[in-house]
């Protein structure tokens, strides 16, 4: 038995929102594997005649396991990418998962410019690429790590303001806040373990290759 999963190719999908377009793609280009599903219990599932094997992720350990090798590839978001700061190639754009990361405040409690919410707190999942925000402004903030609905922060006075994402803008709406910074956008990206791009160059290559052809013929859907 192959432990190392040495002569497989190993890809890492984070569960959530981008794991059912990533499985679509994927079996576009003929990767796929029989009981490859979301809420799977079996946590390394194979695909024996192909030699590949898929491992579903929380999302933001997807960076963690490329960047380890223990997958030789991983599909995540550019947000979470930029956020966990991992040292793996990032070399393709898959165009899904569209959305942008921004600042937003309490709509009622609005200050007049950017900078009047210098030393106050801001609560968000992305403490890296708000702090990043920030310094470039010239702006020193305190940041409030939350996990999940972020929004809340300034509606329990929480913090003055939030870094998260954005896709329709219904949370935003819903809870009466408003984005005031627009930071970065994000799509989901495909990355690449470094030691494994040398070592299974041919087979990445081409799988590579046959995925952006696969989103040039269109058929990817957003
Ligand atoms: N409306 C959206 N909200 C959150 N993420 C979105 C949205 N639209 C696209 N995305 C992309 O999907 C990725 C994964 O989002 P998802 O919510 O599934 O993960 P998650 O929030 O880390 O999951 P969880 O915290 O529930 O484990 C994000 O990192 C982002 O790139
Ligand atoms: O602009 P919208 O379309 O409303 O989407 C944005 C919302 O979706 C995400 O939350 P998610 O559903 O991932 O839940 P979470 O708050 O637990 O992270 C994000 O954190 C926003 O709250």
């Amino acid at each position: 038995m192959d432990i190392n999963g040495k002569d497989y190719l190993t890809i890492a999908f984070p569960k959530g929102k981008l794991f059912g377009l990533s499985k679509e793609l994927f079996s576009r280009v003929g990767y796929t594997a029989e009981g490859l599903e979301e809420k799977s219990r079996k946590l390394i599932i194979s695909n024996e005649e192909k030699k590949i094997r898929f491992i579903v992720a929380k999302t933001a350990d997807v960076p963690t396991y490329v960047e380890y090798g223990a997958a030789d590839i991983g599909v995540i978001g550019k947000d979470v990418l930029a956020e966990a700061e991992k040292d793996v190639y990032e070399v393709l754009d898959l165009g899904f998962g569209k959305c942008h990361l921004m600042m937003a405040v309490d709509k009622a409690q609005r200050r007049a410019k950017l900078a009047d919410y210098a030393h106050t707190r801001v609560a968000t999942k992305f403490p890296h690429i708000a702090e990043q925000f920030f310094t470039k402004k010239g702006m020193q903030m305190e940041y409030i790590k939350l996990n999940g609905s972020i929004e809340l922060g300034p509606l329990v006075g929480l913090s003055e303001s939030i870094v998260d994402i954005v896709e329709t803008g219904t949370t935003l709406k819903e809870n009466n806040l408003e984005e005031i910074a627009h930071i970065m956008d994000a799509t989901a990206r495909l990355i690449v373990n470094r030691v494994s791009y040398k070592l299974k160059f041919e087979r990445i290559y081409r799988l590579v290759e046959d995925l952006r052809s696969a989103l040039e013929s269109g058929e990817a859907k957003s």
